[in-house]
């Protein structure tokens, strides 16, 4: 049996593009032909998955025949790589060979045949699903040291790390591959075409990481394509560093393409940002983990507060447009709050299994309540109550309508007005003080091993990929997997259910289910509307 086509693998990437992801069920990915690469001579159907195949089998009458390893429901979701379209690039071997760092490491390459498994938890009979290419160093780099010209640019919002993905991407690509000439775009992608470049050594970043922002400046909207390339042609950058949430994502995808139809040899690289946590396929976002533990302190304020007076309501107001993960951990760390309200799970203020009934009554119980509020929350309700003119942001976000002071007023009118029960109410706006420190430890750690993912990936020539843990391992994912959808929480894991035991807040679910019934036009006009309006 054959299998000795590790080093011709190491060679040309072209085979692990050769997935079956049109038979998945609901599958967006259809099977490239094999026509669509180069280096077809390899035979990759065959060779790539007699290994992959006989590695997870017990069978060796299965395992002989190739082709019901593609039976197994074996996927990869792959990345391109620069050879694709530029079939002729020569390769080196990788200057991690001579580094005393890695002298002694038993693998400091990662196979060319490890892939990492979207779905970890399987049943013993369920097909083993898709995986992407495992990120890490190579063998072989597409790229000679002293010829790489990279460029790191931030966009979108701020988040705790980005100062260390950069000095990682600088510091990585120097010490590991001996490249000096890193350039820094400032101002996010608009800084291509509309500002100067200033130079990145490792002395220049040597202590951003203690400082929180963006080193680099950061921007909404300005993201034109062509403008961009030419740029990065005109620059002669070679290596693309792009540090941002899901627009930003879709923006490097653009760019990827352009470079790819100009036939350039520019290896473009994202490294996913965003302190909702709302991106798709991977674990977690980086800052993610520091954003929650700086809300600690404001809910831990509120509930100081709260305590110390009678019948005090506290609410914190944290980010999160359309997840709520940050208001949901963030709640499940404390164990001070009664009630956390986030935009996957519509609320109501009145009547029976509302938000005022559960206010009144753990003020009843405990003389103080804290409720921790996503920004995205309750969004359609606070737009009912209030003239909305739609706005948007530079980069064509939706901006959201104030849910903090809207429903401050409302529980201060509610209960004051109508119960004639006096509250204390302190609303705490920590919005942005959660975005703006530096990462802490862990976070730290995560945002290296980010940006020498990136910088292993582009120098192994792999291009249009974003990096990220996918259950605990850093993979190469197609840019298009992680824009396509958005992480949000969901009601029916396990982990919201967590929360409703934690607090024992109202589920909402009743009036919720009878408003999509409702919706759906399966009942009449059993619900009181203006109850749910108000
Ligand atoms: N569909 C798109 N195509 C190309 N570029 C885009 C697209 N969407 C957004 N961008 C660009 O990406 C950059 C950042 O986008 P945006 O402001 O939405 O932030 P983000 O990357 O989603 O980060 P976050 O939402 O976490 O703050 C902007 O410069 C914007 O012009
Ligand atoms: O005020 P800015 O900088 O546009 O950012 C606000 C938004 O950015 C985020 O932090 C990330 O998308 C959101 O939670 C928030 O709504
Ligand atoms: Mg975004």
């Amino acid at each position: 049996m054959d299998l000795s086509l590790s080093s011709s693998l190491s060679r040309n990437h072209a085979p692990l593009y050769l997935y079956k992801a049109s038979s998945l069920p609901n599958s967006r990915y259809p099977t490239r032909p094999l026509s669509n690469f180069p280096n077809q001579d390899l035979k990759p159907r065959i060779s790539l998955r007699k290994p992959l195949f006989l590695r997870h089998s017990n069978n060796p009458i299965r395992a002989q025949n190739p082709d019901q390893a593609i039976d197994d429901g074996f996927f990869i979701e792959d990345v391109p790589h620069l050879t694709n379209f530029l079939p002729n690039l020569p390769s080196y071997p990788n200057p991690l060979h001579r580094s005393p760092a890695y002298a002694i490491v038993k693998q400091t390459f990662v196979n060319p045949e490890d892939v990492v498994a979207e779905k970890i938890v399987v049943q013993k009979n369920s097909p083993r699903g898709v995986h992407f290419r495992r990120a890490g160093p190579r063998e072989r780099v597409y790229f000679k040291s002293e010829e790489v010209r990279a460029c790191i640019v931030t966009c979108g919002g701020l988040c705790p790390g980005i100062n260390t993905v950069i000095r990682e991407i600088v510091c990585g690509l120097n010490s590991m591959y001996g490249v000096d000439d890193i350039l820094g775009i400032e101002g996010g992608y608009r800084g291509f075409y509309s500002k100067n470049t200033t130079q990145l050594t490792p002395k220049a970043v040597n202590d951003i990481h203690k400082r929180g922002g963006t080193f680099l400046q950061t921007s909404r909207g300005g993201h034109d394509t062509n403008k961009i390339v030419d740029n990065i042609q005109d620059r002669r950058i070679n290596q693309v560093y792009i540090i941002g949430g899901d627009g930003t994502q879709k923006g490097a995808a653009a760019i990827y393409k352009e470079v790819e139809k100009r036939g350039l040899q520019v290896a473009v690289a994202g490294i996913p940002k965003t302190i909702d946590n709302d991106i798709a396929v991977i674990d977690k976002s980086f800052g993610f983990d520091t954003a929650v533990e700086e809300a600690q302190r404001a809910i831990n304020a509120a509930h100081v507060e709260v305590e110390s007076v009678e019948n005090g309501v506290g609410i914190v107001k944290l980010m999160g447009r359309y997840s709520g993960f940050i208001a949901m951990f963030a709640t499940l760390a404390s164990r001070d709050v009664d009630c956390c309200l986030i935009p996957e799970s519509p609320f109501y203020l009145e009547g029976q299994g509302g938000l005022f009934e559960f206010i009144e009554q753990r003020l009843k119980e405990n003389g103080h309540m804290v409720i921790v509020l996503a920004e995205g929350a309750g969004q359609d309700y606070v737009a009912q109550s209030m003239h909305v003119v739609d706005e948007k942001d530079a980069s064509g976000n939706m901006l959201l309508l104030d849910v903090g002071p809207w429903l401050t007023q409302k529980i201060k009118d509610h209960f004051t007005k109508i119960k004639r029960m006096p509250i204390n109410l302190k609303y705490i706006d920590p919005t942005y003080m959660i975005r703006a420190i530096p990462s802490n430890a862990s976070d730290n750690i995560y945002c290296t091993l980010l940006a020498q993912s990136a910088v292993h990936g582009a120098m192994a020539g792999y291009t249009g990929f974003t990096v990220g843990p996918v259950n605990s391992r850093h993979a190469y994912i197609p840019i298009a997997r992680v824009t396509e959808t958005t992480n949000t929480v969901k009601l029916t894991d396990r982990m919201w259910a967590r929360l409703l035991a934690s607090t024992n807040q109202p589920s909402f679910l009743q009036k919720n289910e009878a408003m999509q019934e409702k919706l759906d036009g399966k009942t009449s006009d059993v619900i009181n509307n203006t109850e749910i309006t108000s």
